[in-house]
């Protein structure tokens, strides 16, 4: 039995509050991407985000996760530091679990760095691969464990004692998580060498090494066959397991409503409806969205049928 199939009955999400996003608007010139759209993600919780194409799925997550300042409307984060190197750092003897859930921070008015928004434990993935093609498995991970390090410019130019024990330290929690998304034997491969499922494992694991309290994933099951598709459901479990809360952006009715505990669908820039993915795949709204976007019928038979099927997809289907 796969962890996608013990996973159907879903545990009641009582921890902490992570990320709240409160009347998020955005508009570029004319166009109003994203209209007065709220969601409330909480420790422990995998929340979907679907909708047609050009719903405004991206433009949200880009708010969320700061890489776009919203027109109105704010996205406050547990963990964002004031000062982003000290913050969410354990205490010694603490593990990175353990570490209570701190105070909401809005991300706007004022627009914080990415590195700030990774500092404070905010991780995600991109439509479009982007890994670091000529570095190994291992050193695109190591990258991404990079801004919890302290070691500056001058102590990595002049590598001494204390460069050496973090690289060392860099380098084994790296190898950890490759093993934790089913990669350690592929450690020194080369990224760009790489199956494409692992590739998105492997981006998955870079993500994972910034220590986050939330990853958002945006589409991580595009280009996959049915076999990796079910191992990403399953990775997504494992992390949710782990204490993370998780933001998934998918095509994928399937996996989308075997997967989240809460799903919510976006048309148009405007939130049609929020709630369990019994709910939401029931709702006729949302097969009507779909249907009227004049996507292809597979989308329909998708929302209508998610109830009564696994993740598995049919073998005989491709890559998309
Ligand atoms: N940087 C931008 N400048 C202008 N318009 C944009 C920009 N980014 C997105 N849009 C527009 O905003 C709307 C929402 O796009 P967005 O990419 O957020 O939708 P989506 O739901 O993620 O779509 P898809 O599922 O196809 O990825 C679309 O009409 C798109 O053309």
């Amino acid at each position: 039995m796969t962890i996608a199939e013990q996973e159907r009955v879903r545990p009641e999400v009582t921890g902490a509050t992570v990320l709240e996003a409160t009347g998020v608007t955005m508009r570029f010139g004319g166009l109003l991407a994203v209209n007065d759209v709220n969601l409330t993600v909480r420790e422990g919780e995998i929340v979907g985000l679907i909708g047609p194409n050009g719903a405004g799925k991206t433009t949200f997550f880009n708010c969320l996760t700061g890489l776009y300042k919203p027109t109105s409307g704010q996205v406050r984060f547990a963990g964002l530091p004031r000062k982003p190197a000290k913050a969410i750092r354990p205490k010694k003897g603490q593990t990175v679990e353990a570490v209570p859930v701190p105070p909401l921070e809005p991300l706007s008015p004022l627009p914080p760095k990415p590195r700030a928004v990774v500092r404070a434990g905010m991780a995600r993935t991109f439509q479009n691969i982007r890994l670091f093609a000529n570095m190994t498995a291992l050193e695109n991970v190591m990258v991404g464990r990079y801004c919890r390090t302290s070691a500056g410019a001058l102590t990595s130019v002049l590598r001494g004692p204390k460069f050496h024990r973090e690289e060392e330290a860099t380098r084994a929690r790296a190898q950890e998580l490759l093993d934790f998304v089913g990669l350690g034997r592929s450690a020194e491969h080369l990224a760009r060498n790489m199956p494409y499922g692992d590739q998105r494992r492997l981006e998955i694991a870079r993500a994972l090494a910034t220590d986050p309290k939330l990853i958002l994933l945006d589409e991580p099951t595009a280009g996959m066959n049915p076999q990796e598709t079910r191992q990403a459901s399953d990775l997504i479990f494992k992390i949710r397991d782990s204490g993370l809360a998780v933001v998934v952006i998918e095509h994928d009715m399937r996996f989308i409503f075997n997967l989240c505990d809460r799903v919510l669908c976006l048309v148009q820039g405007e939130a049609l409806i929020e709630g369990t993915p019994e709910e939401v795949q029931s709702d006729p709204r949302v097969i009507e969205a779909y249907i009227g976007t004049g996507e292809d019928e597979e989308d329909d038979v998708d929302v209508q049928d998610a109830h009564v099927q696994d993740t598995t997809v049919a073998d005989e289907e491709g890559r998309s």
